[in-house]
Parts: C-alpha cells; structure tokens; sequence
C-alpha cells in the first residue's frame, strides 16, 4: 500500500547536502549530489549493494569527509565541526542499525535506560521511570518492560532496538535496512512502526532499503542513488514511471525475488 500524502513543508530543511563528492581512490561513490531532508519527512533512499548508502551516513554523521560540497545538519555545517561539536549533533540523530542489538543480559527496561544515563546523566529515577514508560507505550510494548531480550519477537525485539534510539528524542532518525532479514509480516509491522514514529514523535527521518515494499509503505519521497547520483525522485509511483533500464532492473529484481 502506497504511503498517504502528507503536507511537508519543502521550505524547511534539516539535512542539506550541496555539491557533495566522495571518492575512494578510483571509485566514485557519490558525484556532485544534491539532497535535502524536509522536517518531518520519511525519506527512503533506494539503491543496489554497493551504490553509496552507506557513505552518506557517514557523511550526515560526521564519520567521513566529502572530498567537495557541504553537509547542513539541523543548522550545522558538519564538515566544520569539532569532535565534541559532532558528538553534540549526533545526539540529536537516532541511528537504527541492522546490527544495534540489544543487550542479552539485560532487561528490556535496563536496555532503553542504558543509553539514558549514558547520555543524560542528570534525570532522576522519576525521569528515567517516565521516558522509559514513555517510549514503550510508544512503540506498543509497555508489557514488555521486565522481560528479557530472548523472550521477545524478531519484530519485538527490533521495536525495542528502536525505542532504545528514541529514549533520546532525536530530531532526525536514520534507519539502515530496517526490514532486513525479517519476514513478510513483521516487515509491515515494522513499516506501520516507522510511520507511527514519525507521526509520535515529530522525527524526520531517513530510510535506506532495497526493500520496494518497505519503500512503498513509509516514503513520503523516494530518491533512488544510481552510479553515484541522485537520479529519480518522487513518490513510489514516479519514481518506477520510467523506461530507464536499470530503474526498471530494480524493480524487476525485487518482485521476482
Ligand atoms: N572506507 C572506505 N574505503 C574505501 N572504500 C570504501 C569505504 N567505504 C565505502 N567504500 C566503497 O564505497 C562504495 C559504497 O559503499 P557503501 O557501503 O556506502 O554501499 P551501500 O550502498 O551501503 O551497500 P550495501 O547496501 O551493501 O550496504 C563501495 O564500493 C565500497 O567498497
């Protein structure tokens, strides 16, 4: 089912990425792209193995460089940033990764406190209680909160693995293959949980996927990174409204599969 349009409001950025180049030796992941992340959008960025994805996190996070161009998250130019400055910012972006695994030994309470006092030394128990509470009733598991990480659902415990990243009420969200490795039904599950998030909590976020259903439920615009640019973009359906072959490759690929 194709995402309901929402009103974004395409005059408020809070990612910025202008003329951005990066390259490793000989190979050119990303040539002189351009892409913006409007507040309180779902972006989904398609692309085959390889194409960049990875990189430009790392690039919206500080982690790598562009060797040309300039990278504006939430105000701040990234690429002009101290350590501490960028540590600050990150904070202010949920990452939600195929391996940020829960703790084991930990229950599901100890899990979403963790990150807590880690990072907000100052709450009180009363505070910890409530962001915890919170941000379970947020992601539809408040009976969870005493059990353990084994006892729990693929898609339970990944809703958790989300909740764990919301704790801190990030601004922008990045998730990384979200859908990966789980089962038809927990894909839609985890899809309403990516709409229900950014509905909740205001978030604007990015989501990288070869999943086309994935793509189709959560975009409100799809980008699709081709041979290192940013070559279609729009809703699911003008995204594949095209006889570029190697759109169309994509698209075969992933409904044969
Ligand atoms: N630190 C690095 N040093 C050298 N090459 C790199 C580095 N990081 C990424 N690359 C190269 O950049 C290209 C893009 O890699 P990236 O990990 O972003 O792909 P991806 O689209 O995320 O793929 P996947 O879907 O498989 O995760 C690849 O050719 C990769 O080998």
């Amino acid at each position: 089912m194709e995402k309901a349009k929402l009103n974004i409001d395409h005059s408020q950025s809070v990612i910025e990425i202008r003329n951005v180049s990066k390259s490793f030796g000989d190979n050119h992941v990303l040539k002189n792209v351009n892409l913006d992340l409007y507040k309180e959008e779902n972006l989904v960025v398609l692309g085959r193995s390889g194409t960049g994805k990875s990189v430009l996190i790392k690039l919206i996070s500080g982690l790598l460089k562009p060797d040309e161009g300039a990278i504006d998250v939430l105000g701040e130019s990234v690429t002009e940033l101290n350590d501490r400055q960028l540590r600050e910012l990150r904070l202010k972006i949920g990452f939600s990764f195929q391996n940020s695994a829960l703790y084991d030994s930990m229950t599901v309470r100890e899990n979403l406190e963790f990150p807590l006092v880690r990072n907000k030394r100052k709450l009180t128990r009363s505070e910890i209680n409530y962001a915890v509470e919170e941000v379970l009733d947020g992601v539809g598991l408040s009976q969870a909160i005493n059990q353990m990480p084994s006892e729990l659902s693929g898609g339970q415990r990944k809703r958790i693995g989300i909740a764990r990243t919301l704790i801190l009420r990030p601004e922008i969200m990045m998730y990384d293959e979200p859908t990966a490795g789980l089962d038809p039904i927990t894909c839609l599950d985890i899809n309403g949980l990516i709409n229900e998030v950014q509905e909740r909590y205001k978030t604007s976020s990015i989501i990288i996927t070869h999943d086309l259903a994935c793509a189709k439920e959560v975009g409100d615009r799809i980008v699709m990174l081709l041979d290192g640019k940013f070559e279609r973009q729009g809703s699911f359906e003008e995204i594949f409204d095209t006889d570029d072959a190697r759109v169309r490759a994509f698209y075969n690929y992933n409904f044969i599969l």
